[in-house]
């Protein structure tokens, strides 16, 4: 991988043959009327890592451009809205790199390859120092030491271009138009591998890509999930019918080309929809589910269940989390939002009990039987919303002393939070993807008798804008019955 620095931006063409465009792809000047070309200074960064210029008495907010380049933009004009391109930056900031990636600035998939990694650690620290201001000093982040292949999980879209070839890629953000990846930097290396293969099987027989607009057509998307730690490897295709015609070749020739895959099964969904997974699955061989291991045990994970997307960094976000909860092997111990139970299994060899909820019933089923796997006594996970899970508690009058909560990217909901108010564990260890909905969750807990005492940035997704943190919030004195 060349890391050229100071290399002036100019939009990389044609490299791995990647030059088809979807036949659907319009360009950002079809779509939009208006559009000129401006010189801009670039004067900050936005958190998402966008070079912030001024134009006309508005903000623009350009990819790619750091601060102190001085560049010309592309400025597309529509109503009151502005968007802006980078066209050719005059003075290319010394934080600038060549972004390893081929497909960087066509895909979309990572936002910060244009930067160094110190300075993508840089943006990410400012990021959350900026947002937690109000609740303290957050640590320095957590970083990767080898920032790529992290990603155990990867999916890819199938389609046509406009020559009617088989492509197979991510959708250009905020679209349905897929543009055409072969590798990606941040995936296992295996997962691209085989995706190459499927495609080059399709190629050779009569397995034809959906058409969202006809509804013509099989495979939609391919899911590959990889245990770093195992090496097992699941392969899940989505389709658009349960109707698998040359099922028993494909399995053949694909198990033929790669003997690492260790269970492939078939998800079908027919909705219209941007959602990837259907209700339905069917295994296709092996047992449907891959084991891997992480913080020394061993967890099952289905297809449909969430699990953390990088365990190098996994590792040390849990790691910071059951510190932050200060276990003596007494306590009660809710992990909600808990997924397969990883972080819950993990602190239930500190703690005296811990309760897991989680609304994915597959999540959960996986949750049971990685509590049995591992041998765990004091654990027990139930499915439901974590919210109401929580009100019951709180009615029927629980105590729990450690709250550990994990919720998605939207963060949690008044009932989840008024009702972990009422039962007042001593500590609360808040983990998310997403520090903005954080922030106000804290705000919240903040406000109804707790305080922040710690917050611990990880580097979750290196080359990418988003950044995962984990804070500790006690009761405080005199709040407590
Ligand atoms: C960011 S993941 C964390 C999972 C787990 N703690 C881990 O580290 O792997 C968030 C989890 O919350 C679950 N979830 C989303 N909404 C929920 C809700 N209302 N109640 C309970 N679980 C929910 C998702 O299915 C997902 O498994």
């Amino acid at each position: 991988m060349s890391k050229q620095k100071n290399k002036t931006y100019k939009k990389s063409k044609n490299k791995h043959n990647r030059s088809e465009k979807p036949y659907e792809k319009q360009n950002s000047s079809q779509r939009v009327k208006k559009s000129v070309t401006a010189e801009v200074t670039c004067s900050g960064l936005t958190n998402e890592g966008k070079g912030i210029a001024q134009w006309k008495g508005k903000q623009l907010e350009v990819p790619h451009l750091l601060p102190g380049e001085k560049a010309e933009v592309t400025v597309f004009q529509k109503g009151r809205f502005v968007n802006a391109e980078l066209k050719r930056v005059i003075n290319p900031a010394k934080e600038r790199v060549e972004p390893p990636c081929a497909y960087y600035y066509e895909c979309g998939g990572c936002q910060l390859q244009h930067m160094s990694n110190q300075t993508q650690s840089r943006l990410k620290q400012q990021t959350i120092d900026g947002l937690m201001k109000p609740f303290g000093k957050p640590e320095p982040i957590l970083t990767m030491d080898d920032p790529y292949n992290y990603r155990n999980k990867s999916h890819t879209t199938f389609g046509l271009n406009h020559k009617r070839q088989i492509i197979g890629g991510l959708y250009a953000q905020n679209t349905h138009e897929i543009t055409p990846v072969d590798w990606c930097l941040i995936h296992d290396p295996k997962a691209d591998e085989i995706v190459q293969t499927i495609k080059d099987y399709m190629k050779t027989s009569k397995m034809q890509p959906y058409n969202e607009d006809t509804g013509r057509g099989f495979l939609r998307h391919v899911l590959i999930k990889v245990g770093k730690v195992s090496e097992e490897i699941m392969v899940v295709l989505v389709a658009a019918s349960s109707e698998f015609k040359g099922k028993k070749n494909f399995v053949k020739a694909l198990r033929k080309a790669h003997p690492e895959i260790t269970t492939m099964l078939l998800n079908v969904n027919k909705r219209d929809t941007s959602v990837v997974l259907g209700d339905q699955e069917y295994v296709l061989f092996g047992k449907g589910t891959i084991t891997d291991t992480l913080c020394g045990l061993k967890f099952e994970i289905s297809a449909k269940s969430f699990y953390q997307i990088n365990p190098v960094q996994t590792e040390k976000l849990y790691g910071k989390a059951i510190e932050m909860a200060e276990l003596t092997g007494e306590e009660t111990v809710i992990d909600a939002y808990c997924g397969i139970g990883t972080i819950g299994l993990v602190a239930s060899q500190k703690a005296g009990k811990v309760i897991g909820v989680e609304v994915n019933k597959d999540a959960v089923r996986d949750a049971i039987r990685n509590s049995k796997r591992n041998g765990v006594k004091n654990a027990r996970f139930y499915q439901g919303d974590a919210g109401e899970f929580m009100i019951e508690m709180a009615k029927r009058g629980d105590k729990a002393d450690v709250v550990i909560m994990d919720p998605p990217r939207s963060g949690s909901d008044e009932a989840f939070l008024s009702s972990v108010v009422q039962l007042q564990p001593k500590r609360i260890v808040y983990v998310s993807c997403n520090p903005e909905t954080q922030v106000r969750d804290l705000k919240y807990l903040e406000k109804n008798g707790y305080d922040v005492e710690g917050i611990q940035p990880v580097d979750m997704f290196p080359q990418t804008m988003h950044v995962e943190a984990v804070t500790k919030l006690v009761l405080k004195e005199g709040t407590g019955s």
